[in-house]
């Protein structure tokens, strides 16, 4: 239970059986697609296909394409066959590809080394090109080949069995290799359209010739080499990130908060291949973002061989079951992603706790969520049976280890209570360093007080407090007095609730000081927007934190407009750079002027 990703495991393992369990009491030769208006006669034609048996090396026989054209041009809808390496027809649907094609869940997953190993043989009532979306569909499921045969609109059956003269012509489709060097710009660019394959119109009797095995084997190969190429490696997730950008956001808002995001899956130890952005008015209830986007997010998806979907809003159990679905890989909001790099940094026993605490309680109101879905489809046959019961007896068993970790948290909280109490008791002022993530608040205790605690270029680089004795000349005696200086865990624009609420015993930290130190990373292009998050997470807070100074870091790397500028705006502000040690007299001495107006006025 230690490792919450267990927890999450489960729960994708929920979503993964409902989907399996439906297919089993569904007879085999299911025909996909329309059926409405169809004889009796033609369903049986339909469902014969899927007992026809194709050779490995060959993509389709000249039978086998005849009969498929004939029941199409007999229904006067097109019909897609799909067939294994086996040669066994494994999915018949009545439509085009795009209507007919295997939902991504249900794909086997190769990754985007290889090919699905499933073709398609697809028929169209017009001899036209075939059309971009029936490439698309090839290219969502990855498919081997597409095999386009179109229709004379007659042909007859022959005396011994089988008909003929129902294909006209037919087209070969493929996707290609990217080629070297074009994948490069392809992963920044906005999504380039797949690169695909399609030959002119042949003869059934040339297609039916063409060897299948030295096609598929050839494209695998160059597949294989550019996944290679890519340099893959296998624990990091590769990450497609999504935007909804809604009326009520500025564009230059929405972009900065995906540049976070990116950051964030950086320090996650993801790698973002790709972003894609929509406008909406508002979110799609059920997805988010609207059909065509996740069309477009699911191909992207294949293409590029994503293993992960982050979107920059909070989603609801039910849009993450909803995209995966559509998608065919895990989707995660942005809480998540915080979660996990909380996870990742957690080194003391209390910071393990408390990121533990976060997780389990974002967790289990998606536990119930979809214990709540589940029911309001109403009880009977198939909805009872291992799923149900396990979620609940997982759900108990969350809530209890919650309401247990929730009790060390609190004794954590008086542990620290007690120390405060007895420094206060020593009468040593206390200031806590509070700011953006990043800004550069570990850096800054460490030049003040000759202290190597860690400090990164990196998010959330600190998750426990760190105190430390410093000494700064009196305000009004200029005697040399100690003060007690805290670094905390750096703030982020919509701090997830869980979070704040598992690390309230860490933050006890910042209300319980006698003034604090708000430091702001000028050289950040969203430092206003930082500013303004972090004091409205102070205002947030249980208890009211004393009064604050505001100092501006890493002057060194800012230019002389910004500076003139943050100058005017904020006249009463420190500018100073902890790296570079600049300015951190002048500093000092407003510490000690804080600190006295702080003591005066309590
Ligand atoms: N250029 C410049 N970089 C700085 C300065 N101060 C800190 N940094 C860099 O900023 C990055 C973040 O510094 P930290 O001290 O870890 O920041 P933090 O606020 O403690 O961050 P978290 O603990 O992750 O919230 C590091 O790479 C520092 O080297 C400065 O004055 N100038
Ligand atoms: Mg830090």
């Amino acid at each position: 239970m230690s490792d919450p990703i267990s927890v999450l495991k489960t729960h994708f393992f929920v979503i993964f059986w409902e989907n399996v369990k439906q297919p089993k009491g569904a007879p085999i030769e299911t025909i996909h697609g329309n059926l409405q208006g169809l004889k009796p006669s033609q369903l049986k034609q339909l469902q014969r296909l899927y007992h026809q048996k194709l050779p490995g090396d060959r993509i389709t026989t000249s039978e086998f394409a005849q009969r498929l054209a004939g029941v199409s041009t007999d229904i006067k809808e097109p019909v897609c066959a799909y067939i294994n390496r086996r040669g066994q027809v494994i999915r018949v649907g009545v439509g085009t590809v795009s209507q007919t094609r295997i939902p991504a869940l249900e794909l086997p997953r190769y990754g985007n080394g290889r090919l699905s190993g499933i073709r398609c043989i697809a028929t169209q009532l017009k001899s036209d090109v075939p059309r971009e979306s029936v490439l698309t569909a090839m290219a969502m499921q990855r498919l081997d080949v597409l095999a386009i045969l179109t229709l004379t609109g007659s042909g007859f059956e022959r005396r011994g069995g089988g008909g003929t003269g129902y294909v006209k012509e037919a087209y070969l489709a493929h996707l290609l290799p990217q080629g070297e060097g074009e994948n490069q710009t392809q992963l920044d660019s906005p999504l380039a359209p797949v690169p695909y394959y399609v030959s002119s119109p042949m003869s059934l009797d040339v297609l039916s010739n063409q060897d299948f095995l030295d096609l598929v084997d050839g494209l695998e190969a160059e597949f294989q080499r550019e996944f290679v190429a890519l340099d893959v490696n296998s624990d990091q997730d590769r990450v497609l990130l999504v935007g909804v950008q809604t009326d009520k956001i500025s564009t230059q808002r929405f972009e900065e908060g995906l540049a976070e995001l990116a950051r964030l899956v950086d320090t996650a130890g993801g790698i973002v291949l790709q972003t894609l952005r929509q406008k909406r008015s508002r979110p799609h209830p059920q997805t988010v973002v609207g059909e065509g986007k996740t069309q477009e997010i699911a191909l992207a998806a294949q293409t590029l061989g994503a293993t992960l979907i982050v979107f920059d809003r909070s989603l609801s159990p039910a849009q993450v079951r909803n995209l995966e679905t559509r998608i065919g890989v895990r989707v995660v909001d942005r809480t998540e992603v915080i979660l996990d790099i909380f996870a990742q940094r957690a080194q003391s026993g209390a910071g393990k706790l408390q990121v533990e605490l976060a997780q389990l309680e974002y967790s289990l109101p998606r536990l119930t969520g979809r214990g709540q879905a589940m029911s309001r489809l109403g009880g009977g046959i198939g909805t009872r049976g291992p799923g149900e019961t396990k979620l609940e007896t997982e759900r108990r068993a969350i809530q209890r280890r919650i309401a247990r970790l929730q009790q060390e948290v609190n004794q954590l909280q008086a542990h620290r209570a007690r120390l405060r109490q007895r420094r206060q008791r020593q009468e040593v002022p206390t200031l806590a360093i509070v700011g953006y993530t990043n800004a550069g608040k570990s850096t800054l205790l460490n030049v003040l007080t000759a202290s190597e605690i860690y400090a990164a270029d990196q998010l959330f680089a600190t998750l426990d407090p760190t105190s430390r004795r410093l000494t700064i000349p009196d305000a009004i005696t200029e005697e040399p007095q100690n003060i007690v200086i805290t670094d905390t865990v750096g703030f982020i624009h919509e701090l997830p609730p869980a979070l704040i609420d598992a690390f309230r015993a860490t933050l006890e930290e910042v209300t319980d000081a006698d003034a604090l130190l708000h430091l702001v990373d000028l050289s950040h292009p969203a430092w206003q927007a930082q500013i303004q998050s972090v004091m409205e997470i102070l205002t947030q807070m249980p208890i009211t934190p004393g009064p604050a100074l505001l100092a501006f870091n890493k002057i060194d790397s800012v230019d002389g407009e910004t500076l003139r500028f943050a100058q005017e705006e904020y006249p009463q502000a420190v500018f100073i750079s902890a790296a570079n040690a600049l300015g951190l007299e002048t500093l000092r001495r407003r510490i000690a002027q804080l600190i006295d107006y702080a003591i005066a006025n309590q």
